[in-house]
């Protein structure tokens, strides 16, 4: 049975129900278990969706199993620095965009081949192992002679080797959530791509790293396996393992009518103060090579933003007072390409350069952003 939470339904339904929020309507079922399946495929919609979720339903006496995934997307944990886990050059290049969730640990790749799952309890009865148990018997039960199993670092891996889930959580005051990956059919050469980084090396920082795993696809194994046949085999094991009998509830995470306030929590999540602001102060420190002349580049970034700029450059190339001018002009920019080249232009614009001096800083300033 689908029960549709959509705009669409709750006006067509006409049904006084549907006009109360999620909240209450879950109230009303009375329902101890309940299983939603996220209408979008947009990250920031879900991870809002998992925040409200998380913040207005009542979990203390119930528990829910969200199922979602998502169009191509880099989710990091919470206090991870997105310039050291993945190439963001590539990324833009590409058109992936860049998410922070608000649970701690790695950072994972998604496109329609991953399957998120996301359990909400008390946090009483918060339980990796037995939500992951759930998992592992659905696979087992849709193919037998699956080999996975669950980790004592809340991974499930494939053949006793091959990661296919991922793990974090967030615990609050008195609910928590804990939710997971599903490796079915993703892209692993964008996937191993847009995970390395192109400036790591570069960076220092006491942001968490991530934990890098050879990875399988569940479909490499068994490409008739399809993953709206593992989801509905999720949401069976999820009421067959607690003892519930809820159907898979479609919910529409824009609806604002039935979650008021998520579409500003949809808005928060992706402002650039929450992806990159939040990023640990780090610093940089790397050497350019520019018209055979090496530059030594050093900065702070704080908030994201740049605390800090020396450049060390021989005098003879360029003279030190431009190079402080030209440093001084990126202090208090975004760490990003995009603000940083504006801010360049800007100086570039209101200075009178000989042609051989605009090409300089041209050049220079192309190496500077490279690292962004
Ligand atoms: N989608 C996916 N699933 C499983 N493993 C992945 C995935 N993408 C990348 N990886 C591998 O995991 C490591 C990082 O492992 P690490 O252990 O560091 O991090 C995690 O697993 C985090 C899981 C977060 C789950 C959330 C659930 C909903 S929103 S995201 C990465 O370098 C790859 O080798």
């Amino acid at each position: 049975m689908i029960l549709r939470l959509s705009n669409r339904a709750c006006v067509l339904s006409g049904s006084t129900r549907f006009k109360s929020t999620l909240s209450t309507y879950f109230d009303e079922t009375g329902k101890a278990g309940i299983i939603l399946k996220s209408a979008s495929a947009g990250i920031y919609e879900n991870l809002a969706l998992e925040d409200w979720i998380h913040d207005h339903v009542d979990l203390q006496n119930r528990s829910v199993l969200l199922l979602w995934r998502n169009s191509p997307v880099v989710v990091i944990g919470r206090h991870q620095n997105p310039w050291q886990e993945c190439n963001l050059p590539l990324m833009r290049r590409l058109g992936i965009p860049l998410a922070r969730r608000r649970s701690g640990g790695g950072t994972v790749f998604h496109d329609f081949g991953n399957i998120n799952m996301t359990f909400f309890t008390s946090k009483k009865k918060y339980d990796r192992p037995r939500n992951l148990k759930v998992v592992t018997s659905a696979l087992k039960a849709l193919r037998p002679d699956l080999d996975v199993a669950a980790t004592d670092r809340f991974d499930i891996l494939l053949n006793g080797h091959y990661k296919i889930s991922g793990t974090a959580a967030k615990i609050g005051r008195s609910s928590s959530y804990h939710h997971c990956t599903l490796l079915c059919s993703v892209d692993r050469s964008v996937l191993s791509s847009v995970l390395k980084s192109n400036a790591s090396e570069a960076i220092k920082s006491n942001a968490t790293p991530s934990v890098p795993s050879p990875v399988k696809n569940l479909a490499d194994v068994d490409p008739t396996l399809d993953s709206d046949t593992i989801m509905e085999a999720i949401a069976s094991w999820y009421n067959n393992e607690f003892g519930f009998d809820s159907p898979v509830i479609t919910v529409d995470p824009t609806h604002e009518a039935l979650m008021p306030g998520i579409h500003k929590m949809t808005q928060d999540i992706q402002m650039w103060e929450w992806i990159y602001g939040k990023t640990p102060k780090f610093s940089v420190c790397t050497s350019l090579v520019i018209d055979d002349v090496d530059v030594k580049l050093d900065m702070d970034i704080k908030n994201g933003t740049v605390e800090q700029c020396a450049l060390e450059i021989p005098e003879d190339w360029l003279p030190p007072e431009m190079v402080k001018e030209l440093t001084s002009t990126l202090h208090g920019s975004r760490y990003c390409p995009e603000e940083a080249a504006v801010l360049v232009a800007a100086f570039m614009r209101t200075r009178s350069l000989t042609a051989d001096v605009a090409e300089k800083i041209h050049r220079l300033c192309e190496g500077v952003l490279s690292v962004m």
